[in-house]
């Protein structure tokens, strides 16, 4: 026997968890006190709920396993919503566990401090953004419903919520057994592999198209050998950018509509056959598409899930159909037969006193990453999304459908705990100004990410949608003058030349975080939004009367 606090925390580490993140509060205090003594993870506090959502989210992502929020009732759980929300759309599998009265508490008959409308208003909410819930407000019973409730985190790649009465943490209870995930129903498996291969074999100019699943059940270098099997080009969706950083190989680059490259764009919409793979069929994947995902040529596998044009197999874990179509697939093991896409990336950005356009950025990255590796990357919603799309495909956390602000530096800290690397983060002024202060945190834990800011002084991206508001102006914050107050370096840069002086600084520079705030013109996006907006204002259009 053991106590539920030291069964919840060994259950955690034996699903897969590697860390937490949280903020205390008095109704999780006894959890917390013993996350801390017990040391069976490692735990790294934050200063708003939001960054330790999109923290525990961004590692669940690199972890390819599970990321840990712990919270107080009520205020710490509220806050943390929008994250977790976030952390649903994209299935990534955060466990949150939220501090809540105890017994004599929820029978005191006071309205408690932090309860917004019933004691049980927090379960409710979370019921609508996670894929299963335990309340351990009975000791013998609690292991099995965290077991439960992991499993299903895993299995389905979603967020769930365990709920921690204070009165109880130090219950005696069992150890939570590890619940296996449940295989595929062999009978679906195999009809349903049988109709993609046949469908395969018939397309004149199949492709495959990946996206987030592929990261999140740690299947990226078996889709890869799966598309040299098939000899299939591949290629991701915008939320899937960052996937098959390995397999330079099989793919061709990210799918963008309207608003990609036109040799990408012709790829998937002139395929007669589209095997999608742990896709989120989004507007933001798909919306700017000239030809529907049409189902006689769509082959979806998502949420175990998988719909052969209108038939819909059931049970068929994206996993267990990729072993059973390479399984049944003559051995190959080279790229398309097709001459293979190799898409051109900025490089080589002249250093001149040229002011930076944010395409700029991206060649600066790149050549960055020739000269010293590849670093993880994480990035906010706004333009420095659309700048990643031009940074040669690299791993990346993002929140490319949720589309949340605030996702990015919070993200590079949880990255920068799951692999203990250097991250690289993206991030616009506007969403700086939301979460960019958990850069603060980065010294007491050790951390020292590279942040680039991409200062406009403005909501650039709504600005691209609607030039005609002036609310979409900011004021200059001077954000690197900050950095030093929060224990980093800042520089501010405005010509091309100081800003690849100051990423190569910023790379000899470890044990602090290095902001570098890149000053950028309003009105001015990257290559790739600018094509993003019209596409989208093309395809709002009204038709023509
Ligand atoms: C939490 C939150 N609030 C509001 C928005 C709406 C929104 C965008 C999307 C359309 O929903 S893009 C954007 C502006 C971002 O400004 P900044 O970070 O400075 O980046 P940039 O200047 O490159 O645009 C906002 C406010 C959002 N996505 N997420
Ligand atoms: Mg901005």
């Amino acid at each position: 026997m053991t106590t539920l606090a030291a069964a919840l925390l060994e259950g955690l580490k034996e699903h897969g968890a590697r860390e937490i993140f949280g903020i205390p509060g008095d109704f999780v205090l006894p959890f917390y006190k013993a996350i801390e003594e017990s040391r069976i993870l490692p735990h790294y506090t934050l200063s708003h709920e939001p960054g330790v959502g999109f923290a525990a989210d961004a590692a669940a992502r690199y972890h390819q396993g599970l990321g840990v929020a712990v919270v107080t009732y009520g205020a710490g759980a509220f806050n943390l919503v929008n994250a977790v929300a976030g952390a649903y759309a994209e299935r990534s599998p955060v466990v949150v566990i939220a501090g809540a009265p105890g017994a004599r508490e929820r029978a005191g008959g006071f309205l408690l401090h932090h309860q917004a409308r019933s004691i049980d208003t927090q379960l409710a909410v979370f019921r609508e953004i996670t894929c299963d819930q335990a309340v351990l407000d009975d000791p013998g019973r609690a292991p099995e419903a965290i077991a439960r409730v992991l499993r299903n985190a895993r299995e389905q790649s979603l967020p769930v919520y365990i709920e921690a009465p204070r009165d109880l943490v130090g219950a005696r209870t069992a150890a939570v057994p590890t619940l296996a995930c449940r295989p595929a129903d062999p009978g679906a498996l195999a009809e349903c592999a049988e109709e993609i291969l046949a469908r395969l074999a018939q397309a004149r100019a199949p492709v495959m198209i990946v996206d987030v699943e592929i990261r999140r059940y740690r299947i990226e270098a078996k889709t890869a050998k799966l598309a040299r099997a098939l000899e299939l080009p591949v290629v991701t969706t915008f939320t899937g950018r960052g996937l098959m950083e390995e397999a330079a190989d099989v793919l061709a680059g990210t799918y963008l509509g309207a608003a990609g490259h036109p040799e990408i764009t012709r790829l998937v919409e002139d395929a007669d056959a589209m095997l999608l793979l742990g896709v989120i069929v989004s507007d933001t994947n798909f919306a700017l598409s000239q030809r529907q995902l049409d189902a006689q040529r769509t082959m979806l596998a998502v949420g175990r899930e998988v719909r052969v044009g209108h038939h819909v197999y059931r049970n068929v874990p994206i996993e267990y159909l990729e072993d059973e179509l390479v399984r049944r697939t003559p051995r190959r093991n080279k790229p398309a037969g097709r001459k293979r896409l190799v898409l051109p990336y900025p490089r080589g950005l002249a250093a001149d006193d040229r002011p930076i356009a944010p395409s700029d950025v991206a060649a600066a990255i790149n050549d960055l990453f020739d000269r010293h590796g590849k670093m993880p990357m994480a990035a906010d919603m706004g333009d420095c999304l659309f700048v990643a799309m031009e940074i040669d495909n690299t791993a990346l956390a993002a929140p490319g459908y949720y589309a949340g602000m605030g996702f990015g530096v919070p993200a590079g800290i949880g990255v920068a705990v799951a692999t203990q690397r250097r991250p690289l983060v993206l991030v616009g002024d506007g969403a700086f100004q939301m979460t960019g202060w958990e850069l603060g945190n980065c010294r007491r834990h050790g951390l020292d990410p590279i942040v680039v800011l991409l200062n406009n002084r403005s909501w650039e991206m709504l600005r691209a949608f609607q030039p005609e508001s002036a609310f979409n102006d900011l004021d200059d914050w001077h954000f690197a003058e900050i950095a030093p107050a929060l224990g980093g370096t800042g520089e501010r840069v405005t010509t091309r030349r100081e800003f690849a002086a100051a990423l190569e600084r910023a790379v000899q520079n470890r044990g602090r975080f290095a902001l570098i705030e890149v000053m950028l013109p309003r009105g001015r996006t990257s290559d790739t939004l600018a094509r993003f907006v019209a596409g989208f204002k093309a395809v709002r259009a009204p038709a023509p009367a």
